[in-house]
């Protein structure tokens, strides 16, 4: 069986009660393609309230959480309580949680292994910053935090791997469809040499970083992109041509 299509919008810190009910409602009206799976990320004040207004072919992801259930960490939620209202999946490091918050690959590898201790799915956000990539060390920093999260988990069902070149993020500036590719190909096979072929072949590696309606359809047709993790174009009309990218 092929690996099933995903898009993700990360609505990061956008959005509120009024431009996400007409957002919703934008997507409603479009013809979405049936066999791709589609999970928005609001900001989680948002959650709630989104999962209450999204058609059944749209899920919800929280944008983060914590290491640990409950406790007296001010301002964190947990994957139980995202759970408790409904919501089955969070996006976890980010770039901006490690490069504007400082998050590091240990923690994020803890959050990734409680988030799927916990019954959620994660969608793990990996990438090399500007200056690694023109140092030759984009392999070698992807690998280091993929293995990081390798390092606590055994089970890779629920997790989708979000590719995300920090230089492409925000910026305008996309990956090519070959630059991509190559990231997404290696990261493949480390999964294969280091993890199982069974889980290499399965799991979705998805492109994140400048996104737009008119450069997915290339970047899909590449075979080992799965998808993409959406920021600025997720909050605009053009997230169904993203999303029907494979039309
Ligand atoms: O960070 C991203 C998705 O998580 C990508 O953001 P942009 O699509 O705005 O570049």
């Amino acid at each position: 069986m092929g690996r099933k299509f995903f898009v993700g919008g990360n609505w990061k810190l956008n959005g509120d009660k009024k431009f996400i009910a007409e957002l919703v409602d934008c997507l409603k009206k479009c013809n979405l393609d049936s066999n791709v799976e589609i999970v928005v990320a609001p900001p989680s004040i948002y959650l709630e309230y989104t999962k209450s207004i999204v058609p059944a072919n749209i899920e919800v992801s929280a944008q983060n959480c914590y290491k640990i259930p409950k406790g007296a960490f001010t301002g964190e939620i947990s994957p139980a309580m995202i759970k408790d209202i409904g919501v089955d999946w969070v996006i976890l490091g980010h770039s901006e949680r490690r490069n504007v918050f400082g998050e590091q690959d240990s923690l994020i590898a803890e959050k990734v292994a409680h988030a799927l201790e916990s019954g959620l799915s994660v969608i793990a956000c990996i990438g090399e910053k500007l200056e690694e990539r023109e140092a030759g060390q984009t392999e070698a920093v992807v690998f280091q935090q993929m293995k990081a999260i390798a390092s606590k988990i055994g089970e890779w069902n629920n997790v989708v791997i979000a590719y995300e070149p920090v230089w492409a993020i925000g910026t305008g500036k996309t990956a090519s469809p070959q630059q991509a590719q190559e990231v997404h190909e290696k990261l493949r096979k480390f999964i294969k040499d280091e993890i199982s072929e069974k889980v290499a072949n399965e799991i979705r590696i998805i492109y994140g970083g400048s996104v737009t309606g008119a450069n997915a359809k290339e970047l899909a047709k590449e075979k080992d992109i799965d998808g993409f993790l959406v920021g600025g174009a997720s909050i605009k009309p053009e997230f169904a041509d993203i999303i029907n990218a494979k039309k």
